[in-house]
């Protein structure tokens, strides 16, 4: 067994991990764990230790990332910028703005690491467009000096800085270094360079450094470490006269960070990203439904798969390598197709997993142009044939030429909330627009009701009504105008039809998270009109006649008025239809499902929220039956 054979220092529940699980070969994901034994849900099947650690964008003398400066990491950037086919001006740019990368004053690694210039903030405000490659492969450059570092480094013995042991690192599946891949080409021609042209790797083979890339790329994931706790106990941020603009700048990049995997009310103070590879845990499959959930906790510096379902004896363990969120191509939004692309550019395989051979429920069903009836699109491509008729004629809205259709509507949406998580005023310019993509016009096919896009848009629209548009105009105006009614029904169209009967019986966790941003005002919302707040004005003492001459003694006369438990009052009659369809799912079925995922790993984030729901609940059963 596991135990045997393999290496399981990095395991903390070592006797668990080897009951429940077995590495084996298996027909479409390739090696894989697979369950021993039946799993209950909330189970953790693995608690790992990081094999190597590093942060996606290291912070100047990062204790974490031994090797960093700027200048070797602009020098890391450039070269990988360069080598990115995808950036169009590329060639014109370089050669107005030749790239240091090229000049010969390449000068020694320790310069570099103590010479950390305050006034080259050059690779603060990037002139040229970025490599989706950056910051993932500079990083993980830089991490492979951590295991073959430059014979005259000096030997570092800091807390965080281990070299790792390579021999590790055979245990890792890896791309061929020739494969017929873009991402791949990338790589080693930009290893390659990096080699030849920064004296810091001239001791390295090119074509290990790429293997190492590329390992990092198809095994290792991405960690959110809590920022706070990190900048008391890991990053010792060199102090200086542009300590603050470099604050400033940093936390205005982790804020676009965030925009791309982050939620629609990011914030720069989130987590900031790390990647971590494990050596067991970087043996799970993907799947987009995965039965395992990954959650990293900071303290023990662990990572734990936790069963998000009941799971079958022989059943392949898998967790998701797309962000777990509501970010487009997540698990929540875009289509098959799109994750699939995702899969394959940065991970180099084709998804197999059970629900991207299905049907893709987040295209939705549309009607037949043939037989007229509604039916749903085939997942893996954006052929579509229909269910009833068997015609393979797609209708208005995925057909590729049709310059207002799927492609517009994913596109548009894509920008918008892009925008919207950086501003999210953005909305009130975009309601008239959002509100005409959804509906039908001559010339825009209409968008079918179950495409991710219909559920999201009606989410944007939920939140506008429901908070955005009170916060700014004022809540008398908003009631006036039937928007808390209408922010309901949009919010019951995105948690109930989109969310909850699409995607939450596979993947209960990010649809948890994605409905908080609709819930969160929703709720704030229903418990604020159903009640009356109440207080209790102290009565003056009569003061007895010796007495009402001396004012030395009249302190209670300005006691203020107490707040008492508010009034609960009946549920406004427009409210109750959506208000009662969500409070039922959310509470009786979705509430206990997330409480049992969590059970093995409290999480103070979602405890809050479970509580802040179960308040919800309790006061809407009181409200209603007030009715
Ligand atoms: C992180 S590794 C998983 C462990 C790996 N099979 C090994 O032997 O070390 C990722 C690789 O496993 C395979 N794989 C994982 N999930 C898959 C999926 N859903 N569909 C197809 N292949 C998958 C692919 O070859 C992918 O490149």
């Amino acid at each position: 067994m596991l135990n045997s054979e393999y290496d399981l220092g990095t395991v903390v529940n070592r006797n668990q991990f080897t009951e429940t699980v077995e590495l084996k070969e298996c027909e479409l994901v390739g090696r894989s764990l697979v369950a021993r034994r039946p799993i209950s849900c909330g189970d953790p099947v693995l608690v790992e230790t990081p094999l190597l650690q590093y942060y996606l964008e290291p912070n100047c003398r990062s204790s974490l990332s031994p090797f960093y400066s700027k200048k070797l990491w602009k020098h890391i950037k450039d070269i990988v910028n360069s080598e990115d086919p995808s950036i169009e001006q590329h060639t014109e740019l370089q050669q107005q703005h030749p790239s240091p990368a090229h000049s010969d004053n390449d000068s020694d690694y320790d310069s570099d690491y103590d010479n950390d210039s305050d006034d080259d903030d050059s690779d603060e405000e990037p002139a040229t467009p970025t490599s989706s490659f950056i910051p993932g492969v500079p990083a993980a450059m830089l991490a492979y000096l951590q295991i073959d570092p430059p014979p005259a480094a000096p030997v570092t013995q800091s807390r965080h800085f281990k070299r790792a042991e390579p021999t590790f690192f055979d245990f890792f599946y890896h791309p061929a270094l020739d494969m017929d891949h873009d991402t791949v080409r990338l790589i080693y021609q930009a290893s390659k360079r990096v080699v030849s042209e920064l004296a810091v790797y001239h001791h390295v083979d090119p074509e290990e450094l790429c293997r190492f890339v590329l390992k990092i790329y198809g095994n290792a994931h991405t960690v959110a470490l809590d920022r706070k706790a990190n900048a008391r106990s890991k990053v010792t941020l060199t102090h200086s006269k542009k300590h603050h603009r470099r604050q400033t700048v940093y936390a205005h990049r982790r804020h676009q960070d965030d925009e791309q995997g982050g939620s629609w009310a990011s914030s720069p103070s989130g987590p900031r990203p790390s990647i971590a590879l494990m050596l067991w845990g970087s043996k799970f499959a993907h799947a987009c439904s995965p039965n395992l959930l990954l959650q990293y906790d900071p303290p023990s510096n662990t990572m734990m798969f936790v069963a998000t379902r009941d799971i079958a004896q022989g059943t392949v363990l898998t967790f998701s390598y797309l962000p777990e969120d509501e970010s487009l191509g997540g698990l929540v939004c875009g289509t098959t197709q799109g994750r699939r692309a995702k899969l394959q550019q940065f991970k180099f395989f084709d998804c197999a997993c059970d629900r991207c051979q299905a049907r893709d429920l987040c295209r939705g069903d549309a009607p037949c142009p043939d037989c007229g009836n509604s039916t749903w699109y085939q997942g893996s491509t954006r052929t579509w044939t229909c269910d009833a008729c068997h015609a393979t004629d797609a209708p208005l809205f995925v057909r590729p030429e049709t310059t207002k259709g799927e492609a517009h509507v994913e596109r548009m949406v894509t920008a918008l909330a892009t925008k919207v998580r950086t501003d999210p005023s953005v909305v009130h310019m975009m309601e008239t627009y959002l509100n005409n993509l959804i509906q039908q016009h001559d010339d825009i096919p209409a968008i079918p009701h179950h495409h991710w896009t219909y559920g999201y848009i009606q989410g944007l629209l939920a939140i506008y009504h429901l908070d955005l548009f009170p916060r700014t105009f004022g809540k008398g105006l908003a009631s006036q105008l039937g928007l808390t009614e209408t922010g309901l029904n949009e919010a019951r169209w995105y948690l109930l039809d989109f969310l909850h009967e699409q995607l939450w019986a596979s993947n209960p966790v990010p649809v948890f998270f994605a409905a908080w941003h609709v819930l969160d005002p929703l709720m704030a919302v229903v418990m604020e009109g159903t009640e009356e707040k109440q207080y209790l004005i102290p009565v003056k003492k009569a003061k007895p006649d010796h007495t009402s001459d001396d004012d030395s003694d009249d302190s209670d006369d300005d006691a203020p008025p107490v707040m008492l438990d508010p009034l609960v009052i009946a549920l406004p009659d427009a409210w109750a239809s959506p208000v009662c369809a969500i409070v039922e799912i959310v509470a009786s079925q979705w509430i206990p499902v997330i409480k049992q995922i969590f059970a093995a790993k409290e999480s103070v984030v979602v405890d809050d929220m479970v509580q802040r729901i179960e308040r919800w609940h309790q006061r809407v059963e009181k409200a209603k039956a007030l009715v």
